[in-house]
């Protein structure tokens, strides 16, 4: 009982939400061209009743015109080509709304397609970085693709086409009744008995396409996975494994597809031949009861209702169809608006940055004072944490009680074990997460107060991740300062030693790389993201495993050229090479969200404690 209540609460649920999701796409549409909308919807109206009008004109035709030609010795044929015109009309009329309202649907969903994407990414844009660790990539991208595909269908082919057949249906079933009301009841006892038949085919075939869907989802998703892991497949020798798991996966989609279309193949026959079949019952019924005088039916009556009965019965069939995939494009509709209402990222900062203008490199903070002035500090890049907590989630915290004070200039190092908290600490610098309690100051501005675009504007950062965008590999530099020359681009790749491998590109710093950094090894994107980071030439450097792919002689240079760099401005190095920071001035070992040590090498070493065994161990490794 109580599952009942809870799947009739689902349906209440889906229902409303359905209700809500076409109210605001309605809104959406309309709003994107008022016009074209009510001109298709008039066009749409006019469609129908042109149909129905030509085809009830039918009754006048043989009544009025075509037989009592047939009882004239001379017949005159001009009142019946002006009938036929009249006739033409209509139908002419019909055509061309029909046109129209096409038309002017494809063109409004290629608008509301265009909005939609663009609204999407720009939303995207301001979106929190949590919210991209809650959803794969895979799933925001269908929502651009798959979503806005059915969509636009939806938009261009099945709302107005509903909306046609619908309006087919009543204007249909009005002029039958107008006609003979007898015929009518007749023609509706008939075609309520087949639509139960095709119902229950409907419901099977439905069922066995749903199915088809949710195992082509699993193959997919299996063959994804498995060409992903390619190389480990093959390094471990899985295939015979793999292959036996796709054919179960396979056989299953074979067996829902096959019986989903057994029943599609018997079911469309039979709602085509429907029409056909109601068809020769109308006549044979009518001729008979016109025939035996049960009613007064004319000839003309039987030939307009004849053809009614086609336009009553045919569009019902689409009717269903059409139903079915406006309902699926609303989950996708729903799965839009859903990416859409997400909250965005809240930048409540004032405090500003600005390079300044006379002396290259140096920047200033622009502080608003209660008073209404504004105030400028120097960037200097003094960061300081004070009992900082955090967690992702609120279940499981993750940093304890972090405090740090890296004074200007200062290279402060992160160590510890993998999931130690190196990355979370350099998380909240960047404000990617809000910390649940404490302070971050920077130049002595709670960072609170800083907007997150210029606080961002402030850091240099060589993410764990290295990432190329598609373009040639001077771009891929330039993208750390856009306004940068060709001369700092090659010296920046002079400085991080990345000029050697360009220069033995094919076309060097002209070579176009692709999204996924083409033909290049991880070291190589590396180079290239440190001489990303040298060009944005900023007051703050966080390097998170910047050099980790980077062979050790390599390192030594590009930590060389580095250092140079690094001179002067704050850093924050996360490194398990601890070669690398041996030269820090502050070391923090961290371990399991808590700072356990810090001091610069020498004085951890002397401590003897967690730092000294690592470094002891890394050691014995070498
Ligand atoms: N986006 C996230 N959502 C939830 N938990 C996360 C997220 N990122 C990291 N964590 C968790 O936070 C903890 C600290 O991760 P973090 O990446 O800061 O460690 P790390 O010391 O930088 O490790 P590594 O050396 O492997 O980079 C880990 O337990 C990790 O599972």
């Amino acid at each position: 009982m109580d599952l009942d209540k809870a799947a009739e609460n689902k349906n209440t649920n889906m229902k409303g939400h359905r209700t809500t999701t076409l109210m605001r796409l309605l809104k959406l549409i309309a709003s994107t061209s008022p016009w074209m909308l009510v001109v298709s919807l008039v066009a749409i109206v006019l469609t129908a009743a042109a149909t129905v009008a030509g085809s009830l004109f039918i009754e006048r035709l043989i009544n009025d015109y075509i037989i009592p030609l047939t009882k004239q010795a001379q017949p005159n044929f001009g009142p019946l080509w002006h009938a036929i015109t009249i006739m033409f009309g209509f139908y002419a009329i019909g055509f061309i709304a029909n046109y129209l309202f096409a038309m002017l649907m494809a063109v409004l969903a290629q608008k509301v397609q265009y909005r939609v994407r663009n609204e999407m990414f720009e939303h995207m844009e301001k979106l929190p970085i949590a919210y991209f660790d809650g959803n794969d990539y895979g799933d925001i991208m269908s929502r651009y693709t798959n979503d806005i595909d059915t969509l636009m269908q939806m938009i261009s082919q099945s709302i107005p086409q509903f909306l046609n057949s619908t309006l087919n249906v009543v204007f249909a079933l009005g002029a039958m009744l107008s006609l003979s009301w007898q015929l009518t009841i007749f023609t509706l006892i008939i075609f309520a008995l087949s639509i139960g038949v095709v119902r229950f085919l409907t419901t099977r075939s439905s069922h066995y396409f749903q199915l088809q869907q949710k195992e082509l989802g699993q193959v997919n998703g299996y063959n994804e996975e498995m060409l992903n892991g390619l190389k480990v497949i093959k390094v471990f020798s899985h295939e015979p494994e793999v292959e036996k798991n796709f054919d179960v996966y396979n056989q299953a989609l074979e067996d829902a597809a096959g019986k989903a279309n057994t029943y599609a193949t018997i079911l469309f026959p039979i709602m085509g031949n429907m029409g056909n079949l109601l068809y020769v019952l109308i006549a044979v019924l009518g001729g008979a009861v016109a025939i035996n005088h049960i009613a007064p039916l004319s000839l003309g009556v039987i030939g307009a209702f004849l053809q009614l009965s086609k336009q009553f019965t045919m569009p019902i069939a689409q009717i269903s169809q059409q139903l079915n995939s406006i309902v699926m494009a609303l989950a996708g509709a729903k799965r839009i608006f859903d990416l859409e209402d997400q909250a965005v990222e809240v930048d409540d900062g004032d405090v500003t940055i600005a390079k300044d203008e006379n002396v290259k490199g140096t920047w200033h903070w622009n502080v608003p004072q209660a008073d209404g002035t504004m105030q400028k500090i120097t960037v200097k890049g003094h960061i300081v944490f004070d009992q900082v907590n955090f967690g992702y989630s609120p279940k499981k915290q993750i940093l304890y009680d972090i405090s740090l004070d890296a004074k200007p200039g200062m290279k402060v190092a992160l160590v510890g074990e993998t999931g130690a908290g190196k990355t979370t600490i350099s998380n909240m610098i960047n404000r990617f997460y809000e910390i649940n309690s404490g302070t971050i100051t920077y130049d002595g501005i709670p960072i609170k107060r800083i907007k997150k675009d210029d606080l961002r504007r402030s850091l240099s950062i060589v993410l764990q991740d290295t990432h190329m965008f598609t373009g040639t590999v001077m771009d891929n530099i330039r993208f750390g300062n856009t306004e940068a020359s060709d001369d700092e681009v090659y010296q920046a790749a002079h400085l991080s030693h990345a000029d050697e491998f360009i220069h033995h590109l094919d076309e060097g710093y002209k070579t176009i790389i692709d999204g996924n950094g083409g033909d290049l090894s991880q070291g190589q994107m590396q180079l290239l993201s440190i001489a990303r980071a040298m060009i944005a030439d900023e007051p703050v450097m966080i390097l998170d495993e910047a050099t980790s792919s980077i062979d050790t002689q390599t390192e030594k240079l590009v930590q060389a050229g580095m250092d140079n760099l690094l001179a002067g401005r704050t850093s924050f190095v996360i490194a398990h090479r601890l070669s690398t920071i041996v030269n820090s001035d502050l070391i923090l070992v961290l371990d399991h969200g808590h700072i356990i040590e810090a001091g610069n090498h020498d004085e951890l070493l002397k401590e003897q404690g967690y730092y000294y065994e690592l470094y002891t161990g890394k050691k014995e490794i070498e």
